[in-house]
């Protein structure tokens, strides 16, 4: 089966949210973790033998890896209910793309390709859509230019980007100057193709997906914890051996309903198998430091992570001071925990936010001009985000800004269920990047899967 080549042109659609006047209730799963989907599909495009995927993320940013992957010769078919099924090519075998490699919105897509494109002696062009197009790839083409691969990108280092890759790919040894779990996973990528050892330095460890699957494949990966960091060590060419992955709930999706049930008054809400990855899981930490009721149950290792359910209960939420040393494992929630915290009572200070300038938006921006529309109070001092919270429902009434980033738009979405007037976001066509079926889980929770659910066209 083939779906649809996915489509991030579409017109602006505004959603408005209020609140709902009940409390939310439910037992929900959310969509696949976006990062194990990219990964799953990319790792089984390089592996020998076939990989089936379960619970694979069927968001706009997932496909555009689809799709690459079948533009580089594997066969990727979707069999249906997230479960998705890859030929490999094997490491080396991937083929030359007839045409442009569109990563839609997808920073790790493309970044990740990157890393893929570099080991094989192929040329490719790649760009995106307007967001992505104004995002950072020098990042990862300066490290990967040390492979021998050569890219040229638009001024500042920017998509769309040409490479040739390189025939006989050198290993590299590098320290990752940022936090950055892709810029990481491009030079691991990369590594598979070159002979000899790749080691990779991170000052503060990042996620560690590509590390866990390489492992899972097949690969020999030694990780040495060093300080707040890891030191990863991969020997090249190795056989990656299918193997099937089975996709855990997204821990940064699960965020967006969680938080509405902390902050709608008498919630009771259930998320069933989050990927609870410590590396990923800096939110739900954050949220119990700010007396959220948040009961991890049924822990258990599902596909070689950690996964659990988690039972949420409506919780007066008091502001807390976030180390900066937290940021890798919640990077993508602090629009979201933002919304909390201008409902809590007292300040939060979130430290150390310089990367979310460089995300689909500037969130850091993004996130502050969102509160300021609701009427909460925000500084942004330096790289920290402070939020006077307001010990109760702000006044809310404002349209946000999304600047084509999924998570603002539904940061905004929440804030409105939190809010004594409603929130609008201009375009919540976006989150069909990372979370279809946002709007309708939440109506779902309020009781309304119908129309007249507290998310609307406004
Ligand atoms: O590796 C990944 O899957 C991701 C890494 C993070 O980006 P950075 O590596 O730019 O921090 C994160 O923000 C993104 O949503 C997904
Ligand atoms: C930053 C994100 O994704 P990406 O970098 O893959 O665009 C995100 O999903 O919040």
């Amino acid at each position: 089966m083939q779906e649809p080549a996915p489509n991030h042109h579409q017109a602006a659609r505004p959603l408005k949210a209020a609140a709902p006047g009940a409390p939310l209730r439910g037992t929900i799963t959310v969509p696949g973790d976006k990062s194990i989907s990219h990964r799953a599909l990319m790792f089984g495009a390089l592996a020998v033998g076939t990989t089936d995927i379960t619970g694979l993320l069927e968001g706009e940013d997932v496909l555009r890896t689809a799709a690459a992957m079948r533009a580089l010769g594997a066969t990727v078919e979707n069999l249906g209910a997230g479960h998705w099924r890859v030929a490999g090519r094997g490491i080396g075998g991937l083929v030359e793309p007839a045409d442009v490699l569109d990563m839609g919105n997808s920073g790790t897509a493309a970044r990740l390709l990157c890393g893929l494109l570099a080991g094989h002696p192929i040329f490719a062009v790649m760009t995106g859509d307007a967001s992505l197009r104004k995002r950072p790839m020098k990042r990862v083409t300066d490290p990967l230019s040390a492979t021998g691969a050569r890219f040229t990108t638009r001024a500042g280092g920017r998509l769309p980007l040409a490479v040739e890759g390189a025939a006989d790919p050198l290993a590299l040894d590098y320290a990752v100057p940022v936090p950055s779990a892709q810029v990481k996973s491009a030079c691991l990528l990369a590594g598979l193709c070159a002979r000899g050892v790749t080691r990779v330095q991170e000052v503060e460890a990042t996620r560690d997906h590509t590390e866990n699957m390489l492992r899972h494949f097949g690969a020999v990966v030694d990780v040495q914890v060093e300080g707040h960091g890891r030191v990863i060590e991969l020997l090249g060419q190795p056989e990656l051996v299918a193997a099937p992955v089975v996709v855990p709930g997204d821990p940064s999706s699960a965020a967006f309903p969680a938080i509405a049930a902390l902050l709608v008054p008498g919630s009771e809400v259930t998320i069933q198998g989050v990927g609870m990855n410590p590396l990923r899981a800096g939110i739900f930490l954050t949220l119990q430091e700010m007396g959220a009721n948040i009961t991890e149950v049924n822990r258990r290792i599902e596909g070689g992570e950690p996964v659990a359910d988690l039972v949420i209960r409506a919780s007066a939420l008091r502001g807390v001071d976030v180390p900066a040393l937290r940021a890798p494992s919640m990077i993508d929630e602090y629009p979201v925990l933002s919304v909390a915290a201008a409902v809590a009572s007292g300040t939060t200070r979130m430290r150390g936010l310089k990367e979310l300038r460089v995300k689909e938006s500037d969130r850091l921006a993004a996130t502050a001009a969102m509160l300021v529309a609701n009427g909460a109070r925000v500084e942004i001092e330096g790289d920290d985000l402070i939020v006077h919270g307001a010990g109760g429902p702000i006044e809310g009434g404002g349209l946000v800004e999304t600047h084509m980033d999924h998570r603002i738009a539904m940061s905004a979405l929440v804030m409105g269920l939190a809010s004594r007037r409603p929130v609008t976001a201009d375009d919540a066509a976006f989150i069909e990047t990372s979370f279809p079926g946002f709007a309708s889980l939440i109506n779902g929770l309020a009781g309304n899967g119908g129309p007249g659910g507290p998310l609307s066209a406004p």
